[in-house]
């Protein structure tokens, strides 16, 4: 089935399930490039993040196949999975900044070795470069959201991972933090992002990829995604349908 080349990120036939024995995944098998931005869309409790967490070898799946770059994923062992992490790192949803630090500091932490040059780099591709003596607390929400991204940055990674990246920010930190997601595909890292924003899909998404009942529901467009949800997201879609064309 599957081009498992060095910018992809493969799922094929991947089972996993928790207590009670529900099979929270149950043979989804999706195949996105590391170069695009590709959305996850999914009901609460599909499945979304624990596929991040697959992707990036946080949790093994109990079937089938998860591969990087073209590196299987589920059978590495944990010490050569904390360098696919650098070259993959996974946000989750808090920032987890140290509020005693400054954003220079913070994003140093990431990697302790990294040139002041590199730190400066992150900062600047995020806009924060003169916020870079600031401590968090100074911030708002969306700064320090991007921060969590140019502490990502630093480590040079060939992909993203985001989980919901914009939830609890205003519309104009929303649209920051799109504008760096934006920015970076232009240079040629990609991320796979969870999110419940479909107006950041419409905008941004080269792919959706939507996990329903366990397995792969959707994989494409954005205009084909918010044309024909799944049914389960079809109110939360409806908003943004305006303007979506056909073909
Ligand atoms: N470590 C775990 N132990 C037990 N159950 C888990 C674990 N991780 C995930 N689950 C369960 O798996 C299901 C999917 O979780 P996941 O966090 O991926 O959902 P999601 O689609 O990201 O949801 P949301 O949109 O609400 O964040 C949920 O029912 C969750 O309770």
């Amino acid at each position: 089935m599957n081009d498992t080349g060095p910018d992809t990120l493969v799922f094929e036939d991947v089972a996993i399930s928790f207590e009670q024995g529900r099979r929270v995944l149950d043979g989804l098998s999706a195949q996105v490039s590391t170069r695009e931005l590709t959305f996850i869309a999914g009901a609460s409790g599909s499945g979304k993040s624990v596929l991040c967490r697959l992707a990036v070898g946080l949790l093994k799946p109990e079937a089938g196949n998860v591969t990087l770059f073209g590196e299987r994923v589920d059978t590495q062992p944990e010490r050569t999975l904390v360098s696919l992490r650098r070259r993959a790192p996974y946000l989750v949803q808090g920032p987890a900044l140290l509020d005693w630090r400054t954003l220079r500091e913070n994003v140093r932490l990431a990697d302790p070795k990294a040139p002041e040059e590199a730190v400066e780099t992150a900062l600047e591709k995020v806009g924060l470069k003169e916020w870079a003596d600031r401590l968090p607390p100074e911030l708002g929400p969306g700064a320090k959201k991007r921060a969590a991204i140019a502490r990502a940055l630093v480590l040079k990674p060939r992909y993203l991972l985001l989980d919901e990246p914009t939830t609890g920010l205003d519309r104009r930190a929303a649209m920051q933090v799109e504008a760096v997601l934006a920015s970076l595909k232009a240079q040629g890292l990609g991320a796979l992002v969870v999110s419940h924003d479909y107006r950041q899909l419409r905008e941004i998404a080269d792919r959706v990829l939507v996990v329903a009942k366990g397995r792969n529901a959707y994989l494409g467009s954005p205009e084909g995604f918010l044309k024909s949800p799944a049914p389960e997201l079809r109110t939360l879609t409806a908003p943004f349908m305006e303007g979506v064309t056909d073909g």
